[in-house]
């Protein structure tokens, strides 16, 4: 192959791993040769080598096929400096490694000695997509990144697991290596900060530990409910919490649970860790599922450019898949390999064989009984008022918005929830059903009580 060949391949790279991932992975591989069917790269380094490997071979062997390169897999060779051979990279690894931080090319930021976890290249501000569950959470990261005359500290996310915790650290830490790359930022999360505390004392290396950690202008943990319960742990995390606020040093912290309800975590760290911002990223509605496959299918189709996509696939997905955004991502990922694997268009049919078991997983549990159980209790009113024949306002109206939930979160029919209130027909259902709708564009009260017990009832 050779050089405007390659050239012609990176600039459909280009167009489907976007320019960051571009000029971070692809740019600084440098094409040795192809020989027997397989294409060798040299890369800088190890883990390098094995990010793009893990990350971006598949893409890289479909362009290179695309182009008429007669290669069959892609191998990343190290060449330091020196040219000496070292270490291949070939198949995906299973595990990112936790000793590096990421090498991108070009770019040296400050704080590369510290002991960091890699930061995702995917994981920034542009590939997070903002919708009402995430708007406030998404707000206060965007605004600790600029480091604006406003900051919050600490700023403390959480929220259930996939909903983009994760995505949105990385993306500050991202931010702020852009715009003040003189910035010594660590990213880790709480067990590799807990196993770097284990290992100085282990070594004796105490003093190190303290000054690594108290030297960093943003300190970022991820997970901090695994150290509750970890005495000693938790005892170098508060110190080294306050020597960083004193210094007036930004710290970014993830759980999956607010600080309050974080068990066996000492009620001093707890109100530490309460007195900045508190966000949370709430479970997705339909909008941002959608958002999300949106984002996601584009990338795809740029990857699998002959793949025909059927209308309504996205929305069917968005619908039946509600458990994360982590869930949402895989299966589309498998339904457009899939799909490219059988060489079959992506309808609702082949959507529904290849996901089988990811959609019978998410079938939402809710019954009607569990619904009418949690609306009596929110508007403290009697179980047996929600079958009973009462038609005072203060009954009829949990009992609609009961009848708007059973539409909503259960596959029951009309019909099928009108006996289970009582008896009644699928026409008072139905008007009960189209009331709340109604009331919940103009009663923000209802609207409140509707999206509270809709969470309630999902978690
Ligand atoms: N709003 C979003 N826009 C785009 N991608 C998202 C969004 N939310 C989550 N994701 C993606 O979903 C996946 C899971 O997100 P992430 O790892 O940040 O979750 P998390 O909240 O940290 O979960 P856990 O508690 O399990 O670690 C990631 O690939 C992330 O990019």
């Amino acid at each position: 192959m050779n050089n405007d060949t390659w050239g012609r391949v990176k600039d459909r790279l280009l167009e489907s791993v976007g320019p960051n991932n571009f000029a971070n992975w692809i740019e600084p591989l440098e094409l040795k040769r192809v020989d027997n069917g397989v294409a060798e790269f040299s890369v800088r380094t190890n883990f390098m080598a094995n990010w793009v490997a893990r990350n971006f071979s598949d893409t890289i062997l479909t362009h290179l096929k695309g182009a008429d390169v007669p290669a069959s897999r892609v191998e990343f060779r190290v060449e330091p400096h020196s040219g000496s051979s070292a270490p291949v990279a070939t198949a995906p690894k299973s595990a990112q490694p936790v000793d590096a931080t990421p090498e991108v090319p070009g770019a040296a930021p400050a704080g590369e000695d510290l002991p960091g976890a890699p930061l995702d290249p995917r994981f920034t501000f542009d590939n997070f997509v903002v919708g009402k569950p995430n708007e406030l959470a998404h707000a206060a990261a965007r605004r600790v990144a600029e480091g604006g005359p406003v900051t919050f500290n600490p700023l403390f996310l959480y929220g259930g697991v996939g909903l983009g915790k994760t995505h949105l650290m990385h993306a500050i830490a991202h931010e702020i290596r852009q715009r003040r790359p003189e910035l010594r930022v660590l990213y880790l999360s709480a067990e590799q900060f807990m196993y770097r505390f284990v290992q100085a004392l282990r070594d004796r290396q105490m003093i190190d530990f303290k000054q690594i950690f108290r030297s960093v202008d943003v300190l970022m943990v991820d997970d901090v409910q695994f150290i509750a319960g970890k005495d000693s742990t938790q005892e170098e995390f508060f110190h080294t919490f306050n020597a960083l606020v004193d210094q007036g040093k930004q710290i970014i912290i993830s759980a999956d649970r607010a600080p309050g309800e974080i068990k066996d975590m000492e009620d001093r760290i707890r109100s530490r860790l309460q007195c900045g911002l508190v966000v949370d990223l709430h479970p997705t509605d339909y909008e941002l599922r959608l958002g999300v496959l949106q984002t996601k299918a584009e990338t795809y189709r740029a990857q699998y450019p002959d793949l025909r996509f059927a209308e309504g696939v996205l929305e069917f997905l968005a619908h039946r898949i509600s458990t994360n955004v982590r869930v949402l991502e895989g299966a589309l990922m498998r339904l457009f390999a899939f799909a490219s694997l059988v060489g079959r268009e992506i309808t609702l049919d082949l959507t529904q064989e290849c996901l089988s078991d990811i959609l019978k997983q998410s079938d939402r549990k809710v019954t009607v009984e569990e619904i009418q159980r949690k609306v009596a209790e929110h508007y403290a009113i009697r179980l047996s008022d929600m079958i009973g024949p009462k038609r005072v306002r203060s009954i009829a109206r949990p009992r609609q918005v009961a009848m708007y939930l059973a539409k909503q979160l259960t596959s029951r029919s009309l019909p099928e929830i009108g006996r289970r209130f009582g008896g009644r027909d699928h026409t008072t259902v139905m008007h009960g059903v189209r009331r709340i709708e109604e009331l919940k564009g103009t009663d923000s009260q209802i609207a409140d009580d509707i999206e509270l017990l809709r969470r309630a009832l999902e978690a």
